[in-house]
């Protein structure tokens, strides 16, 4: 199977409750999700991307559109497209007397899934709690807890796992957890759906990258060409003093940095960096250093989404 997720013309309209008009929060969205993937749902606040996750966990109520999860449409299959996905939620909430392995316990039968089936161990060890696998969620720190909720996500072994804001507010050291996890997992064969306000980190972890923004999918590709897509690149040349410069070439801007280094952006499609440098050499400008600066995710997000 190649698409994990198909989704097609989905709509979701809030309605309007007491003061409040009705919200359009996704208007016709189609989006596929290749199968072993580990893909980045981006946006904005308020974008749609919690929405369109709480629909694929059948915990929101579409308008319109298809659904359809491993091959199974969420309005004729509910109950096969719902075991086909794990959800790793954003907040923290659980029952204060509940041990990680009653939760791992309860969120199983939740699931249907059967005594001899269920890999509980495996899953504490798999979140590193099995130290902590009989105490009271109460006496679980924070990162114990969302990693609790990713055991949680797993117990049924889904094929596709989504991860809502996995590591907002988390220390480094948990936030490496997480991602070798969630590598483990993809390596495994698992498809992986992410959402994260931190792009760097979505850079770094996703094959493809969707953005939507006020409802409509922005943009869908693979990050590396997402990337290539900005057509900025800064030279920053350190010339040892600031003086007078000489004219660059049409749609280079020049600007000083505060650490006194000359920084020219320009775009790498109709200028090339030796033009940029042989200007400055033929006007007897010392280049003592050069470093070349690319475009990251951050600056292809913020030129999609403006406005
Ligand atoms: N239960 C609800 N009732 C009414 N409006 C809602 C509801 N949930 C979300 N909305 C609205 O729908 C829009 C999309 O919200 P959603 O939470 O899906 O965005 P998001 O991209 O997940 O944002 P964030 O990054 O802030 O979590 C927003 O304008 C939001 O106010």
């Amino acid at each position: 199977m190649s698409n994990a997720i198909e989704i097609t013309g989905l709509r979701k309209i809030y309605a309007a409750q007491g003061n409040a008009p009705a919200k359009e929060a996704l208007k016709g969205v189609d989006l596929s999700i290749t199968s072993g993937s580990i893909f980045g749902l981006l946006g904005p606040n308020g974008a749609g991307k919690s929405t369109m996750i709480n629909i694929l966990a059948g915990l929101v109520n579409k308008t319109e559109g298809r659904v359809v999860i491993w091959g199974f449409d969420q309005d004729v299959n509910p109950r096969q497209s719902r075991a086909a996905i794990g959800v790793m939620p954003q907040e923290l909430n659980m029952d204060p007397y509940f041990t990680p392995r009653a939760s791992l316990d309860v969120q199983a039968g939740l699931y249907g899934v059967p005594k001899a089936d269920r890999w509980t161990d495996e899953l504490l060890e798999l979140v590193g709690l099995t130290d902590q696998a009989e105490a009271y969620a109460r006496n679980l720190s924070g990162g114990m807890r969302r990693r609790l909720l990713l055991a949680k996500a797993l117990v049924h072994r889904p094929q596709i796992l989504v991860l809502d804001e996995p590591t907002a507010g988390v220390d480094i050291t948990l936030r490496e957890m997480l991602w070798n996890n969630v590598r483990k997992l993809n390596e495994q064969g698992m498809t992986i759906i992410l959402t994260t306000h931190y792009l760097e980190e979505a850079e770094e972890m996703c094959d493809e990258i969707a953005i939507i923004n006020h409802g409509e999918l922005v943009v869908r590709q693979g990050t590396r060409e997402l990337l290539s897509r900005a057509d900025g690149k800064t030279l920053v040349i350190d010339i040892g003093e600031r003086i007078e410069l000489p004219a660059l070439p049409e749609g280079a801007t020049p600007e000083w940095r505060p650490d006194g280094r000359l920084a020219i952006s320009y775009p790498p499609s109709r200028i090339r960096a030796d033009q940029l440098l042989d200007a400055l050499r033929n006007a007897k400008v010392p280049i003592i250093d050069v470093a070349s600066e690319q475009p990251d995710l951050e600056d292809v997000f913020v030129e999609l989404t403006r406005g």
